[in-house]
C-alpha cells in the first residue's frame, strides 16, 4: 500500500535494524545493514541468488543472531514463535498424492500458538475459514492439498501466515514458478491485505517488476550490503552499479526493468 511521506515520518517502525552484520561459518553474508520499515508498508527484497534476502527473514524470526548490531521487531528483539510475525516459506510444488486438505494446512498457522492442535474449537475453526475466505480459497477448502495449483497452494501458505493476526508478514519467493496471471493475482492479494488490516509485508522475489505497482520501497541485497528506497531511487544503474561495485546496466522497456549486466 503507498503511504505518502508526511504519515510514513509520524509511524512507529514495525522492523528496525541498526548495522546489522551476519557471519555464517566465517563468511559475511550482511554487512553493515540499517533500516527501518512502517507499519501498513509493503516492501519487495531483491538481490541475486545468495544475497542474504533468506538469512534477512531468519534474522527477523529469531533463527539466527546478527554478529553485530541491533534489531527490533514491534518494539521487542526478535523471539521465536512471535505470534506478531506471518512466516510464508519459500516453499515447493506439494505430491499430488498428498492426502491433507487446504484447510488443515491452513490450521498449521496455529500450532505453536494459543490453538495448537488437539485444541479442535469453534473459535480455532472460524480463524481458518476467515482466512480461507481473505485468501479466496474457500471454494477449494476441502480439496486434497497435492491437487491444487501452484497458486492455490501459494494462497494457502498465505492464509496460514494471517491466523494469528500478525503485525508483520514475511512471504519467501511466494511469486516463484507461477505464471503472470497468477503472479499478478498474488501480488494484488497481498497488497490488500496490507491495505486493509494495515500489515506490512516484507516479500522476496527475483523479479520487481509483477510488483512494481503495488510496493512502497523495494530493498535491495548484493554483496552483503543493502539499499532501500522507491523502485526508481533504487533500481537505476547508478544505484546498483555501486551496491553491486561493478557495471550494471537498468534498461526500462515495455514498461518493465531489467538489470543487466549481473546474475539475477
Ligand atoms: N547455516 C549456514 N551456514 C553457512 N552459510 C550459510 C548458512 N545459511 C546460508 N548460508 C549462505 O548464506 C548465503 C545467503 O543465503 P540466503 O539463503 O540468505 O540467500 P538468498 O538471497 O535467499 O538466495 P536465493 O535467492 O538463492 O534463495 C548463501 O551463500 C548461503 O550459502
Amino acid at each position: 500500500m503507498k503511504i505518502d511521506a508526511v504519515e510514513r515520518v509520524a509511524l512507529q517502525p514495525v522492523v528496525a535494524l541498526d548495522h546489522v552484520q551476519v557471519r555464517l561459518s566465517g563468511r559475511t553474508i550482511l554487512d553493515d545493514v540499517s533500516l527501518t520499515i512502517n507499519e501498513g508498508e509493503f516492501v519487495a527484497i531483491l538481490g541475486p541468488n545468495g544475497a542474504g534476502k533468506s538469512t534477512l527473514l531468519k534474522l527477523l524470526l529469531g533463527l539466527i543472531k546478527p554478529s553485530a548490531g541491533s534489531i527490533t521487531i514491534l518494539g521487542q528483539p526478535p523471539r521465536r514463535g512471535n505470534s506478531g510475525i506471518g512466516y510464508a516459506p519459500q516453499h515447493r510444488v506439494l505430491e499430488a498424492e498428498l492426502a491433507l486438505r487446504a484447510r488443515d494446512v491452513v490450521g498449521f498457522g496455529l500450532d505453536g500458538h494459543r490453538w495448537g492442535p488437539g485444541w479442535p474449537s469453534r473459535r480455532r475453526n472460524s480463524l481458518i475459514e476467515q482466512a480461507l475466505e481473505e485468501v479466496g480459497a474457500l471454494h477449494f477448502a476441502n480439496a486434497p492439498v497435492g491437487q491444487l495449483s501452484g497458486g492455490e497452494q501459494q494462497r494457502l501458505l498465505i492464509a496460514q501466515a494471517l491466523l494469528t493476526n500478525p503485525r508483520l508478514l514475511l512471504l519467501d519467493e511466494p511469486l516463484a514458478n507461477l505464471d503472470l496471471t497468477r503472479e499478478k493475482e498474488i501480488v494484488a492479494l497481498v497488497d490488500s491485505i496490507c491495505r486493509s488490516r494495515q500489515v506490512s509485508a516484507l516479500l522476496v522475489s527475483h523479479d520487481v517488476n509483477p510488483l512494481l505497482q503495488s510496493i512502497d520501497r523495494v530493498l535491495y541485497l548484493a554483496n552483503g550490503k543493502s539499499t532501500i528506497g522507491t523502485p526508481d531511487e533504487v533500481i537505476n544503474s547508478e544505484t546498483l552499479t555501486r551496491l553491486y561495485n561493478s557495471p550494471v546496466e537498468v534498461v526500462h522497456a515495455l514498461g518493465r526493468m531489467f538489470v543487466v549486466g549481473v546474475e539475477n
